[in-house]
């Protein structure tokens, strides 16, 4: 096994079992059962403490607001707000979950490209710190409610930067192509701009972008604080409007197997906040609080997931198929993405490679893959596979595809474990369900 992935607090102890947060993963399998998401909160709160520290460093004003959509249970809200993280929200349901869990609500940004009035007015109600705002639907509505209320709100202003980050179609937001923000070749972010500055109770306090997701390229984010900063500029030029945040998204890099190499934090946060001075000093424009809003990159290879081993398919010379009890309906990324992930056998954890496995779930679906060929030592039936980096839109992203109860998930800490979500029941399953 490759050490890199032993990120955080895992390590493989005296037992030769998989250990996260000083506890063993067998005995956590064994006490909560399979599938079990577990989170290394260690691990969480490094990550919230590498982004703050690195715009410290660099003596920038700051927000890092953690794109709750990655990972949004009620626990993860009282990790990020010990840890003085803002949250990013993009649904009136996890704002609801931010809420309940106490989250200040002025350190809620609410994000969204089909808002609708019941959420944008819960959003008001409670007082959340922003709204970002997408589309010229959404200012009219928005229009409508603060004047309404007589409310006033603040806003950002979400562009398509046009910015072709290197990544998986499907996961790239900020290229022009996208349901996404204002365009901002077209003239459209310009005449969304003149509509916010038209109402005396919108206050803009800057502009939003976000290039994409799982984004190793530093320069793609350097490139996009060149054209903001430029938008910024230009609107001073022709607006007199002067931003105070500019807002660059998420889209952070991890690893997820050996092929991935992330840059450490630090040194993507030194390189914006280093073009960000450029720029600004070019145009003579004040340095703006830069807000950020990582996912993935706070709560992804803080997250393994636990499954129990079971059937085994092998078809010689074809593939030697091997099946999980969970699959994509507890993480749906290899089928939507194709995106890959390595595992260990967690009770056997050195134990050499002897054979390749595929790693099935137990969906009615074929393209209900984990992994693709993957060398692990001769499995038996219930051994713990624990998958690595599944923390960011693992959990978030499980569906009951099959009527299959989602996990339960764990954190663990220093020695000790916290059940945070209950494994769901089959009678949770039905209980929205009515008979005719
Ligand atoms: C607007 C916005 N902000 C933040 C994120 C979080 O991205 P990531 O999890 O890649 O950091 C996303 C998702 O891609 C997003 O759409
Ligand atoms: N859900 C995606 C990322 C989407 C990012 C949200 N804008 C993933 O699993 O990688």
């Amino acid at each position: 096994m490759n050490e890199q992935l032993l990120t955080g607090t895992l390590k493989i102890n005296e037992n030769n079992h998989l250990e996260i947060g000083g506890m063993d993963t067998a005995a956590l399998a064994a006490k909560y059962g399979t599938p079990l998401y577990v989170y290394d909160v260690a691990q969480i709160r490094s990550k919230c403490r590498q982004f703050k520290a690195a715009f410290e460093k660099n003596d920038f004003s700051y927000q890092v607001a953690y794109a709750s959509k990655a990972f949004s249970v009620l626990a993860i809200y009282q990790l990020i707000q010990e840890e003085g993280c803002s949250v990013d929200v993009v649904s009136g349901g996890e704002l609801y979950t931010a809420l309940k869990a106490g989250f200040p609500a002025e350190k809620i940004h609410f994000h969204g490209n089909n808002k609708t009035v019941a959420e944008l007015t819960l959003a008001l109600e409670n007082k959340v710190g922003c709204i970002i705002v997408d589309n010229f639907y959404e200012i009219d509505l928005l229009n409508a409610l603060t004047k309404e209320r007589n409310q006033r709100v603040a806003v950002q202003l979400r562009t398509a930067p046009g910015i072709n980050a290197h990544t998986h179609e499907y996961i790239t937001t900020g290229q022009r192509d996208s349901k996404f923000g204002f365009d901002l070749e077209n003239g459209q972010i310009d005449q969304a701009i003149q509509k916010v500055l038209e109402n005396p109770l919108f206050d803009l306090i800057g502009v939003h972008c976000h290039i994409g997701s799982q984004i190793f390229e530093t320069e793609a984010f350097t490139h996009t604080v060149d054209k903001m900063i430029g938008l910024l500029a230009s609107w001073r030029d022709k607006y007199g409007y002067t931003a105070k945040v500019l807002n660059l998204g998420g889209g952070f890099g991890i690893r997820y197997t050996e092929a991935d190499e992330p840059k450490e934090i630090s040194d993507i946060i030194d390189a914006v906040c280093q073009e960000v001075v450029q720029k600004t000093g070019e145009y003579d424009y004040p340095v703006p609080e830069i807000w950020i809003e990582p996912g993935r990159s706070i709560v992804g290879d803080a997250g393994i997931t636990l499954y129990e081993t079971g059937s085994e398919k092998d078809i010689p010379g074809i593939r030697n198929y091997l099946a999980v009890d969970g699959g994509m309906s507890d993480n749906i990324r290899p089928a939507l993405y194709d995106a890959a992930y390595t595992a260990v056998i967690a009770n056997r954890a050195t134990e050499p490679a002897e054979e390749t496995y595929s790693i099935a779930g137990k969906c009615c679906e074929s393209g209900d893959m984990l992994i693709w060929d993957i060398p692990l030592p001769k499995v038996n039936q219930k051994d713990i596979l624990a998958v690595f980096s599944t923390g960011a839109y693992g959990y978030s992203m499980a569906n009951n595809y099959n009527r299959i109860p989602r996990p339960a998930v764990v954190f663990v800490e220093d020695g000790e474990d916290a059940l945070v979500v209950k494994r769901e029941t089959y009678e949770d399953l039905i209980h929205l369900d009515q008979l005719i």
